[in-house]
């Protein structure tokens, strides 16, 4: 049997060992949901990155570049870090650059897995089927908020335990929490998250949509990871 263990905040991934493991990076408070809405609807492949000069340098090799701090939009960016952004539009065969507060930063410290997923509730159970076909260990990085825990993200790494539990053991105490927890508050996840504190910042931004699109599971049948030259793409 392989196992399934979480990392809670990027500030810790160093604390786990990520050689030969499948890293599900999760950011559902909004970029990874944000990253896996813009695949699915035509955008052909982003690149992500940590700061906001590189990303913004994109623009000129032909980029869209999307730019989001702290909730907004940063200046200079044509693109912020909503998902349902790219529900309307024409987004089709569009290469994009992205960074955000937390998430970008998560995915650039994921270096060194096997394989680096991108999570999000709208394609859990697409990502579960993919996981179960590889058979390897799992690794949940959470993004949290500016280094800490967060709800929303360790929630999804509860469900992805749970939705693995007849191929990955939950046998390290933080995958055993998350699964109890989801097993507990799974049902009704937004009225369980809405006391979330980064729900209760991002509500204060006008951006309710986003939030409940978040939270929808399983919209898509689609598999997001970063190939080999550090693109996200469809698998
Ligand atoms: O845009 C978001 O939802 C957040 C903003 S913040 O962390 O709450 O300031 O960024 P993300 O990188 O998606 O966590």
């Amino acid at each position: 049997m392989n196992h399934i263990e979480v990392c809670f905040s990027p500030d810790l991934i160093h604390l786990h060992e990520l050689e030969g493991k499948i890293v599900v990076v999760v950011d559902i408070f909004r970029a990874t949901s944000t990253m896996v809405a813009a695949l699915a609807n035509g955008v052909k492949e982003i690149l992500p990155f940590a700061d906001l000069e590189s990303c913004r340098a994109m623009e000129s090799k032909g980029f869209k570049i999307a730019g989001e701090r702290n909730g907004h939009t940063a200046p200079g960016f044509e693109l912020g870090n909503s998902p349902v952004a790219f529900l309307s539009g024409n987004y089709s065969g569009i290469r994009l650059a992205m960074t955000t507060t937390n998430g970008t930063q998560a995915i650039d410290k994921s270096q060194g897995a096997a394989e680096i997923l991108i999570g999000a509730f709208p394609n859990l159970e697409a990502t579960v089927a993919f996981i179960q076909a590889k058979g390897k260990d799992v690794l949940v990085h959470c993004a949290g908020w500016k280094g800490r825990f967060n709800l929303e993200d360790s929630l999804y790494a509860g469900a992805l335990v749970k939705s693995l539990e007849s191929t990955h053991l939950a046998d390290e105490d933080g995958a055993l929490a998350m699964k109890s927890l989801f097993e507990r508050e799974g049902h009704q996840l937004k009225t369980y998250l809405s006391q979330a504190s980064h729900a209760k910042r991002l509500q204060n931004h006008g951006i309710d949509a986003d939030i409940d699109f978040c939270l929808t599971l399983d919209l898509y049948d689609l598999v997001v990871k970063v190939n080999e030259e550090g693109f996200l793409v469809q698998v």
